[in-house]
């Protein structure tokens, strides 16, 4: 049998090149900013806008997939993976950098059959880097292939983690000791771009040995974890068991020694899976 999914991942392709010049374009111009589960939690039009192109382009060649897009789950419409073809898609990862003209923005597509990750696109849009995995086939960025760093030693590591949407104290407490705990192995340093996508590009790229995070979505890391997986990198849950597409919880690394060492020092707190049950998110946009 031929190669099924050949045209997916041409289409995902173009797609998010399209959408990452629709993005580059939008950030020339006044946004106007609303928010979502939290008032740190921007979302724009942009945002909207970008998810029904590649949606709308997809489902014009692929009738019969499904989707699962971050503007479309805040509008109430389910987030469970099946065993059907489906598209996981974050159509600005990193909101807030687009919005401060931050330059780390991408746009996100994977594709899962049977709930195995196929492949994944991530267009840095603004640093114009086009990283893309497929299954057995290999990462590259652009037309060069990647790999993760070979560093064992964590005292010779950059690690990235981010801070998250939700700012209650209890959590903020956690992931600054979480990040102090690293911090004082000591690491060369940490790092975070805004852009989970993107970090995860970071890893594979061999630019940073690791980054974890609680409370990511399906759609931030979905296609970085194809592209991580096929630069010789790790998934992993936060507590060392097997990485969970919908558990909110990930640590991607360059290789096990790495992985293992950060999660010994990661404080972990409760964040609702994906595929719980809907929740519509009510967006607030100032008149
Ligand atoms: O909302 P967006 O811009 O698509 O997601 C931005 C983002 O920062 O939120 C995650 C959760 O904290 C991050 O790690 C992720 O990349
Ligand atoms: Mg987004």
């Amino acid at each position: 049998m031929g190669d099924p999914w050949l045209s997916a991942y041409d289409a995902a392709l173009r797609v998010a090149r399209k959408a990452g010049a629709v993005i580059r374009d939008a950030g020339e111009k006044e946004i106007k900013v609303c928010t979502k589960s939290s008032t740190v939690d921007l979302v724009t039009k942009t945002d909207e806008r970008v998810e029904k192109i590649i949606i709308g382009a997809l489902r014009e060649q692929f009738p019969d997939h499904c989707f699962i897009g971050e503007e479309s789950v805040a509008k109430g419409e389910p987030c469970n993976l099946t065993d059907k073809p489906t598209w996981i898609i974050d159509p600005v990862d990193g909101t807030t950098n687009f919005v401060h003209g931050f330059p780390f923005v991408a746009v996100s597509i994977a594709f899962a059959v049977n709930k195995e990750l196929e492949f994944g696109v991530v267009y840095s849009c603004l640093e114009n880097k086009m990283y893309r995995g497929r299954n057995g086939k290999g990462a590259f960025c652009d037309d060069e292939k990647i790999e993760v760093s070979d560093v064992k030693d964590i005292h010779k590591s950059i690690i990235i983690s981010e801070h998250g949407t939700d700012r209650s104290c209890e959590k903020v407490e956690k992931i600054f000791s979480t990040m102090k705990k690293i911090l004082c192995i000591p690491v060369h340093g940490l790092r975070g771009s805004g852009t989970a996508a993107t970090n995860m590009c970071l890893v594979a790229c061999g630019a940073v040995e690791a980054f974890f995070e609680i409370g990511i979505h399906c759609w931030d890391i979905a296609a970085g974890a194809v592209i991580v997986k096929e630069a010789g990198g790790v998934l992993l849950d936060v507590n060392g068991g097997p990485f969970d597409l919908m558990s909110r919880r990930m640590v991607s690394a360059n290789n096990m020694v790495i992985a293992e060492r950060i999660i010994k020092e990661i404080e972990i707190f409760p964040a609702d899976r994906d595929d719980a049950p809907i929740k519509k998110i009510t967006k607030f946009c100032k008149k």
